[in-house]
Formats: structure tokens, sequence, C-alpha cells
């Protein structure tokens, strides 16, 4: 099977990679790397020389393609390759083609069924998900399986790595210019902490902190808006919490799904704070089940301080495949309200992660 990658040198498609490599994926495969600017450059892993990513009669050869390389790259080379008659696999990080109708939004161990029927439909097009509404089906998949969710509301804070690789180095720099605004007097343990604040919130709204990609202050700050305007007064972040969780699922009639996201300073891990409305009211111990044994990544957290405190934030998911959730009790509201908070990392389970696993199904299939 030979297949084409696209947009392996940005940060999805570098993690991409490293998932293919750790999980043997390039087994039975030809792999094919291409590159938007370093045409004839060297290829990774012995791979030749790069072919242009534009170049549609070679990309017309291969059996799969994998893109990361963004929706521009989407949007101008997926048409001319079906016009000129490509019938194989296009797996897309983009969120271009999502809501077609003709594509299937990927997060097997959640939607595994879909993507089946898909298949034997004939469907060509597989489209990872947004990390955001990813990684809250991860958690919540034992909920949505068995029914019990009425509506969701998901309050996000959402790390610089969704921007991408350039504002996560903003976020770095600006931490670098509030601490160096403080340092002198951070080093004196006499010093008046009004006095630190003052210096830090000068320099936050100074003409010295690195804004470009943010516009804002990032660090020592928040960020509540993600994405553009759209209607009604979302974010293009919060209108996808419905579209997709809906579109992932296979829904008949469509749960509500609905929040507020913002940025955070954290670097690669989404978390979210949920409130569900349950379809009933079902005993705590049988909904911590149905979450902790939905699929093989999901911790359920122990609703401690401790627990809480140690594995149900950023620092203890970056880099790994861990969806832990917690926080989970009934609410004041009623015995039919449940809160939760979850985490994720963004780049795994929130991009690269559902490609990879998607490429070893149409592998699978021969
Ligand atoms: N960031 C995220 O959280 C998520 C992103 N996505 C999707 O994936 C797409 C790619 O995102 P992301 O990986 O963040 O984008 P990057 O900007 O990291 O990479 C995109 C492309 O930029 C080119 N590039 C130019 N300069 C460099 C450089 N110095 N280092 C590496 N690559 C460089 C590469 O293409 P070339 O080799 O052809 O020059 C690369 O494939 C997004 O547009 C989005 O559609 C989806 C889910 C999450
Ligand atoms: N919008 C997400 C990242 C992302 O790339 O989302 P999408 O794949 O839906 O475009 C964020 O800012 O955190």
């Amino acid at each position: 099977m030979k297949v084409g990658l696209v947009g392996w040198r940005g940060m999805v498609g570098s993690v991409l990679l490293d998932r293919m490599r750790e999980e043997d994926d390039f087994q039975g495969i030809e792999p094919v790397f291409f590159s938007t600017s370093q045409v004839g450059g060297p290829a990774p892993m012995g791979g030749g020389t790069l072919h242009d990513a534009g170049d549609i009669n070679k990309l017309k050869q291969l059996d799969v393609i994998i893109t990361c390389q963004g929706g521009d790259y989407t949007k101008e080379v997926h048409p001319a390759l079906r016009q000129a008659g490509w019938k194989g696999y296009w797996i897309d990080a983009a969120s271009s083609l999502r809501m077609e109708k003709d594509a299937v939004i990927v997060l097997d161990p959640v939607n595994r069924r879909v993507i089946d029927e898909a298949l034997a439909r004939g469907v060509k097009d597989f489209i990872g998900g947004n990390c955001t509404v990813s990684l809250m089906l991860m958690a919540l998949g034992g909920l949505f399986r068995a029914g019990l969710v009425e509506w969701i509301s998901t309050m996000t804070y959402q790390a610089a790595s969704g921007a991408g690789a350039p504002n996560m180095r903003e976020l770095l720099s600006q931490m670098g210019v509030l601490h160096g605004a403080a340092k002198d007097l951070l080093a004196d343990p006499r010093s008046a902490i009004l006095e630190i604040d003052q210096k830090v919130a000068a320099a936050l709204n100074g003409e010295s902190l690195p804004k470009q990609e943010f516009g804002f202050p990032l660090a020592g700050n928040l960020l509540p808006w993600i994405d553009r305007e759209v209607e009604d007064g979302q974010s293009r972040e919060e209108w996808k919490g419905f579209a997709e969780t809906n579109k992932i699922l296979g829904t008949s009639s469509p749960i509500p799904v609905d929040g507020i996201c913002v940025r955070i300073g954290a670097m690669r891990s989404h978390s979210q704070a949920l409130t569900i409305k349950l379809t009933k009211d079902v005993p705590i111990g049988e909904i911590e089940n149905l979450i902790a044994n939905d699929n093989e990544w999901v911790e359920l957290v122990p609703n401690t301080k401790a627990d809480s405190l140690a594995r149900l934030t950023p620092a203890y998911t970056s880099g790994t495949l861990r969806v832990p959730i917690g926080r989970v009790r009934k609410m004041k509201m009623g015995p039919q309200y449940l809160s939760a908070f979850t985490c994720g990392d963004q780049l795994l389970w929130g991009a690269a992660e559902p490609l990879r696993r998607m490429l070893r199904i149409i592998k699978a299939q021969g």
C-alpha cells in the first residue's frame, strides 16, 4: 500500500510520525514523503527525496494520503485530486472537510461503528476531529454510549499548541519577559508583592511583550475567544462542539453541546469543565463504572483534592495518551446534573492519534 505523507514536518505531523514509528505503523506500507517548500530535499527515514505536495499526478499514484499540512492545502489539493479521478483514501487533520456530507470524522474508540459503516458504503474521506471535541468524547464515551447525555455544557481551558507552534514559543517568551520584569525584586525575599505585581502588570501591557501571534498577552492572562466569530455570539471553536460531536456520534436527534472556549497558558494539553444533564437519575457508582470502563485510555480520577491535583492537569497528560476525568459528582441543581473535569494532550488524541489509527483500519481491510 502506497501512503503519501504531507505535513509530516509540522507540529502535528511530527507527533504523527513519532507515533507511527512507535507503533510500527510503517510495517506493510510504502511511505512517500511530500513537501510544499522543500521539494528535492531528503525525506525522513531514508525515504529518498521529497516530492512536490502540489503534484496531482504524483499524488494520484497513492492508495492513501495522510495530511497534516493545514486547511488551505486541503482546499486546494483535495478537489483537484478527486476531479482528476483519484479514488484513494484521504486522511486529514484539518477542519476544512469535516462537515462535508461525504466525509467522516474519525475517533475510532468512540465511533468505530460509524467508521465501519462508512467504509462499507465506499466513503474515502476520513478527517480527524477538533481537539476539544475528541478529548471530551474520549473522556465521556461511556455516558454517550449508554444514552445518558441529554445535553452538555463545556467550559474549556485550551493550551497554546492549539494555536500553532509559533504561539507556543510566544507564550514562553511572554513568560520570560514577565519574569524579567520582576526578577530583581523576586530575588529579594523582603520585597513587597504589590510592587512585584505592578512591574508585572506594566510588562503585561507594555511594548516589550511579544504578541505578534496571539495579539494579546497570554502569559499571566487568559483569552476568552478562540477562532473567528460565527453566528449567535459563538466562536467557531464553540460552534464545533455541537456540530462535530453529533457528526462523530452519528446521532439521529442531536445532543445540544455548548459552552465557552478559553485559551490559557498551558503548553499542549487542553482541559474542560463539564456540566452534564443526564437523561435520567443514575447512581454515581454506575456513572463512574460507565466512564472508567469505556476505553483503555480514560482514567477515572477519584474526586479528592490529592488525586485531582496530581492527575487531572495538563502536566499529567502532556506527551501521553491518558485521558483523565475527575471531579465527577452530582450537582446541587438536582440528581440529573453531573459535573466533571477532564484533560488530554491535544496533539495526540486531539490531532495525530485518530489519524494513524484510521490508517491501520484501512490497512486491515486489505
Ligand atoms: N495545531 C493543532 O493543534 C492542530 C492542528 N490541526 C491541523 O493541522 C494543521 C497543521 O498544524 P501544525 O502542525 O500546527 O502546523 P505547522 O505550522 O507546525 O506545520 C505546517 C507546515 O508548515 C511547514 N513549515 C514551515 N516552516 C516550518 C518549520 N520551521 N518547521 C516545521 N514545519 C514548517 C511544513 O510544511 P512543508 O514541509 O511543506 O514546508 C509543515 O508541514 C493545521 O493547519 C490544522 O489544520 C489539527 C488539529 C490540531
Ligand atoms: N482550534 C484548536 C486547534 C485546532 O487546530 O482545531 P481544529 O483542528 O478544529 O482546526 C485550538 O485552538 O485549540
